[in-house]
């Protein structure tokens, strides 16, 4: 046997062992229900969404219920931009005229969503494993209202209301559909953009962190994973915190050490875990097999948020 020969057999060897190790894992996360979070950032090239899927289809057929929301900030800025239109934020949501809901609408509905389904479906083909894309407009799956913000001014300190235009947060998830995939034999994976309803029937652009916090407590997930680009929280410090409770999250939007697009993430943990979810992890997903570290291995990957 050459050095190369040896060298791909205790590959192998680690291999079988990783897997062996990953056994308790495997079984407490048995046809559990697991949100996944995919973020605008941690798309980047195509490549590191055909990884993606295929680690969502090794889930689906390790037992686990993966429910995919993605989200696309950076691809819908990319968009606006060609058409010349500018856009703000106001604590990483952003602010959305009806030319921008028009955009953001095509971009996560059409684009985005159809892509990632596809590239499940693609993933998964061996094994029958389909991604199926939807809206928050299939099948009533999302109800929202306007979401009210109030913004004090620093010299006035006058609380004045900031309109952020067609923004929603969720009022209501009406889950039939998907509760229907996930218990049909057939391997499906919903993936999900997120736009919303409002009862007299106009849509909303709804930040995906929080569409993924609202389905995860309405399908009482085991766990809610939420991909993005940087390896988990940072504290004041700048170190990465391993694991919190919802207190200390809370306060670390206070205290003006989570700012941006980390606000609407740690206030969907947040809400998330006081619907039932378990635990809600912040994780680096553009790191290949993220996921899978998080949920099969003793030391998980990124910041941890818990009840207490
Ligand atoms: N305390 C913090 N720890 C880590 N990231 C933070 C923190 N505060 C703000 N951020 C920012 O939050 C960003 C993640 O949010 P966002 O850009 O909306 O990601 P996504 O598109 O994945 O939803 C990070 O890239 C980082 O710049
Ligand atoms: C209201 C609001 O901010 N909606 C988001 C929806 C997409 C999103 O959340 O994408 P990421 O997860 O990639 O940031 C937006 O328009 O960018």
């Amino acid at each position: 046997m050459d050095e190369n020969e040896r060298q791909s057999e205790d590959r192998g060897w680690d291999t079988a062992k990783t897997l062996a190790e990953a056994l308790p894992y495997i079984q407490v996360y048995d046809r559990e229900t697991v949100v996944i979070k995919y973020g605008g950032h941690a798309m980047g090239e195509s490549a590191v969404a055909r990884q993606f899927a295929a680690d969502v289809v090794l889930l689906k057929l390790m037992g686990v219920n993966p429910v995919v929301v993605h989200g696309g900030g950076p691809q819908i800025s990319a968009m606006l931009d060609k058409a010349g239109v500018k856009s703000s934020f106001v604590d990483g949501l952003r602010v959305t005229d009806r030319d921008t809901m028009a955009v953001a609408e095509m971009v996560l509905s059409g684009a985005v969503n159809k892509e990632i389904a596809h590239w499940i479906t693609v993933a998964g083909k061996e094994a029958d494993v389909r991604g199926i894309g939807l809206s928050g407009k299939d099948a009533g799956l999302l109800t929202v209202e306007k979401t009210k913000r109030t913004k004090r001014d620093p010299d006035s300190m006058i609380e004045h209301e900031v309109d952020l235009g067609f923004v929603g947060d969720p009022t209501r998830v009406d889950a039939k559909l998907l509760t229907r995939l996930l218990e049909s034999d057939a391997d499906w994976v919903p993936v999900i953009a997120p736009i919303g309803v409002a009862e007299d029937g106009q849509t909303y652009n709804v930040n995906a962190d929080t569409v993924a916090g609202a389905l995860a407590g309405e399908l009482r997930a085991k766990r809610m994973l939420l991909l993005t680009d940087v390896p988990g929280v940072r504290g004041a410090d700048g170190q990465i915190i391993r694991q919190m409770t919802v207190g200390e999250a809370s306060r670390l939007i206070e205290d003006g050490v989570a700012t941006g697009g980390m606000i609407p993430k740690l206030q969907t943990a947040m809400a998330a875990v006081r619907a039932g979810v378990e635990a809600v992890v912040i994780l680096d997903g553009r790191r290949p097999h993220a996921m899978l570290v998080e949920l099969f291995t003793e030391h998980g990957a990124g910041t941890l948020v818990k009840a207490a």
